[in-house]
């Protein structure tokens, strides 16, 4: 049923001194939308060169539907949507995607592949006048004219507006329903949660969160809860799923838990008097940057 489709085991890749990708292990299976998020320069871009045989791995083995991403039989089944792609700027963007239809032996309707992309009504203009997120529309349009069983995305609503985005997002769902593996990289972690069964966090080159997005949300989301009590910092610790606590001297503390519903029901349960309750939950955004933060030396 639900086997990798694919697969990195043990994969580094050097660039000289810069160690990009140091023993990554990842596993991604047949339909699935994973997100890969991190920082720049975690190693995104270079995991997805790896992945489309456009890089070879300096350590460990790569596998892309039980094949070597380099071989014609896999690449034929592989869309990609490049950071940065260059068009033909004299051609129309209904011929650009003719163009890449002929490369893959069961492409899809030109027609098909223009309104996954929203592009019906920029069919006939030229590839050059597109603005930014245009073209990334019909970037997004060339990875998916040769209806491949996988593809990757590399920022792929970078540039877009909201309606883009939108588009985009409904457009990433019909992919899926239709059973394409699709793994892309995005900076916009509130975007990806909703449409991904996994979200990968990677950081200088390694992985450091894997799973669905809520068991990413229960691992790393935190929320801050204040208040004002006679309760010294030894109690304050005390009390159930504190993760860290501060007083300032005046009796205002400030704790950091991932359960601040248990916490607070503690509080009133032990009777203790207590004053301007507050709290406030991190964004799924807040606790990645953390997260990444941590872990940057
Ligand atoms: N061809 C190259 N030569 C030298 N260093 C490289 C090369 N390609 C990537 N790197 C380095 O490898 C590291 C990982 O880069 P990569 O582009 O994979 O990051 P990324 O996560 O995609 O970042 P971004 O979010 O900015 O796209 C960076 O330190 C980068 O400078």
């Amino acid at each position: 049923m639900n086997e990798a489709a694919i697969e990195l085991r043990g994969a580094g890749k050097t660039f000289g001194r810069v160690r990009a990708l140091d023993d990554l292990n990842l596993s991604l299976r047949a339909g699935e939308l994973t997100a890969l998020l991190g920082p720049n320069g975690a190693g995104k871009t270079t995991a997805i060169g790896l992945m489309l045989g456009l890089l070879q791995p300096s350590a460990g083995m790569v596998r892309v539907l039980g094949g070597d991403p380099r071989d014609a039989r896999t690449r034929t089944q592989v869309g990609a949507m490049p950071q940065e792609s260059a068009l033909p700027p004299a051609l129309k963007v209904r011929e650009v995607v003719a163009l890449f239809a002929r490369m893959y032996p069961a492409p899809l309707p030109v027609e098909e592949a223009l309104a996954l992309a929203d592009l019906l009504p920029l069919a006939g203009r030229r590839a050059g006048a597109l603005s930014g997120g245009q073209a990334r529309r019909l970037a997004f349009a060339l990875a998916v004219v040769g209806n491949p069983a996988v593809l990757y995305l590399d920022e792929p609503t970078a540039g877009m507006d909201a309606g883009s985005r939108q588009a985009f997002w409904a457009a990433a769902e019909r992919m899926k329903a239709a059973g394409k593996t699709i793994l892309l990289t995005t900076h916009y972690l509130e975007e990806a949660e909703r449409t991904a069964d996994r979200v990968v966090v990677m950081n200088a080159g390694r992985i450091l969160a894997d799973g669905t997005p809520e068991q990413l949300r229960g691992s790393i989301a935190t929320a801050r809860v204040r208040f004002t009590s006679d309760l010294v910092l030894a109690e304050l610790r005390n009390l159930p799923g504190v993760e860290a606590a501060e007083s300032d001297g005046h009796g205002h503390a400030t704790l950091t838990t991932r359960t601040p519903e248990a916490l607070v029901t503690a509080l009133v349960q032990s009777g203790t008097s207590f004053a301007e309750l507050e709290v406030t939950r991190a964004s799924l955004e807040d606790a990645f940057m953390n997260l990444t933060a941590r872990h940057s030396a």
